[in-house]
C-alpha cells in the first residue's frame, strides 16, 4: 500500500527550502491526494562556516543529519543539490529521482565588472570552491582569491559590503532564488566546467521501501540521470573527494553522450582536461574513460593518489 503522507527532510537555507518546496509541489501535482510536508533541519555543513568545507569533512556533512532523520523514521525522503551529494552514497540509501537540470553554468557576480576579463590586475575574487579557484587561477593568475562560504544570500551580502571585487556562484541557485539579475556573465563549458551534477536536484530515500520509491521515481528525468551519471562516475573514478578541484560537463545529443572533464591543482593553476563521446547506454563507462585519460595525463599527482 502507498503511504498517504511523505515528509521531506531539508536544510534550512533559502535555496534548500526552495528546492524542497519545489519537490513537494511536484509530488502533490503528480500524485493527487498525497500529503507532503517539509521537515527543515540544520546540518553541520551549515553550522561550521569559518573553515573550508574540505577540511571539516566534505560534502557528506550536508547530508548526514538528513539521513539520520530518515533512518529514525522522522522523514521519508531528503532533497539535495546533486553537486552536494558525494559520488558514493551511504549504504542503504538511493537516489530514486533526479530532476531536470537547470542552467549548469557558474555565474560571475560583481557590482563593478561585467566579466572575468574586465577585472583589474590583482582584483579580489571570493570563492571557497577548489574547482572555481583552480579555474580562476588558470585563467587569471594575477587575481587574489579569497575564501567565501555561507549560503547564497550571505555570499552576496559580503560582495555588496565590498569584501570582494567579484564572486562566483552557481547560476541555478541564483535563478531559483529569483536573483538571476545578479548574474553579470556566465562561466560556461567548454572553457569553464561546473561541478559534477551541478544544477540538478536529487531526491534521496532509503532502499527497501518500494511504495515510497515508486512515488519518488515518477519525478525522475531520464536524460538528466544519464548525463549526471557520466559526470559522477568520472568524479568517483578520480577518488570522489571534494578536496580536489574536479569539473565535469556531459551533454546528451542525437549521437549520444559527450563528456568533458578537468582536474586542477589547487595551488599551481595548472588544469588537465580530457573529453570523450559514447553511446547513451554507456554513461558510467564514459565517465571512467575520461577519468582514465585524466589519470594518464598525470592527474594522480594533483589528486594525491
Ligand atoms: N555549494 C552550495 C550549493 N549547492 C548547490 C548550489 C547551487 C544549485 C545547484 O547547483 O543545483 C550551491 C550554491 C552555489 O554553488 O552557488
Amino acid at each position: 500500500m502507498n503511504p498517504a503522507t511523505l515528509r521531506i527532510a531539508t536544510r534550512k537555507s533559502a535555496l534548500a527550502l526552495w528546492q524542497a518546496e519545489h519537490v513537494a509541489t511536484l509530488l502533490r501535482t503528480t500524485h493527487p491526494g498525497l500529503t507532503v510536508e517539509l521537515v527543515p533541519m540544520s546540518t553541520r555543513g551549515d553550522e561550521i562556516l569559518d573553515q573550508p568545507l574540505a577540511t571539516i569533512g566534505g560534502k557528506g556533512l550536508f547530508l548526514k543529519e538528513l539521513e539520520v532523520a530518515m533512518l529514525e523514521g522522522r522523514a521519508d525522503l531528503a532533497v539535495h543539490s546533486l553537486k552536494d551529494v558525494p559520488a558514493q552514497l551511504e549504504p542503504g540509501f538511493a537516489l530514486p529521482a533526479i530532476l531536470p537540470r537547470a542552467d549548469a553554468a557558474d555565474a560571475f557576480v560583481s557590482n563593478h565588472y561585467d566579466d572575468l576579463a574586465a577585472l583589474p590586475h590583482g582584483a579580489r575574487v571570493g570563492t571557497s570552491s577548489l574547482r572555481r579557484q583552480a579555474q580562476l587561477r588558470a585563467l587569471r593568475p594575477d587575481l587574489v582569491l579569497l575564501d567565501l562560504r555561507g549560503n547564497v544570500g550571505t555570499r552576496l551580502g559580503k560582495l555588496d559590503a565590498g569584501a570582494y571585487d567579484a564572486i562566483v556562484l552557481a547560476c541555478a541557485g541564483l535563478e531559483r532564488l529569483d536573483l538571476a539579475a545578479r548574474i553579470r556573465s556566465r562561466l560556461a563549458a567548454p572553457d569553464w566546467l561546473p561541478a559534477p551534477g551541478q544544477a540538478a536536484i536529487a531526491i534521496e530515500a532509503r532502499e527497501g521501501q518500494p511504495g515510497v520509491l515508486a512515488l519518488l521515481a515518477a519525478l525522475d528525468d531520464a536524460d538528466t540521470r544519464l548525463t549526471v551519471s557520466a559526470e559522477r562516475a568520472m568524479n568517483q573514478a578520480l577518488g570522489g573527494s571534494c578536496t580536489v578541484p574536479v569539473g565535469a560537463w556531459c551533454m546528451l545529443g542525437e549521437h549520444g553522450l559527450h563528456l568533458r572533464g578537468l582536474v586542477g591543482d589547487a595551488a599551481g593553476g595548472r588544469l588537465l582536461r580530457a573529453e570523450a563521446s559514447g553511446p547513451s547506454n554507456q554513461a558510467i563507462a564514459l565517465g571512467r574513460q575520461v577519468a582514465a585519460e585524466l589519470l594518464a595525463q598525470g592527474a594522480a599527482e594533483f589528486l594525491g593518489l
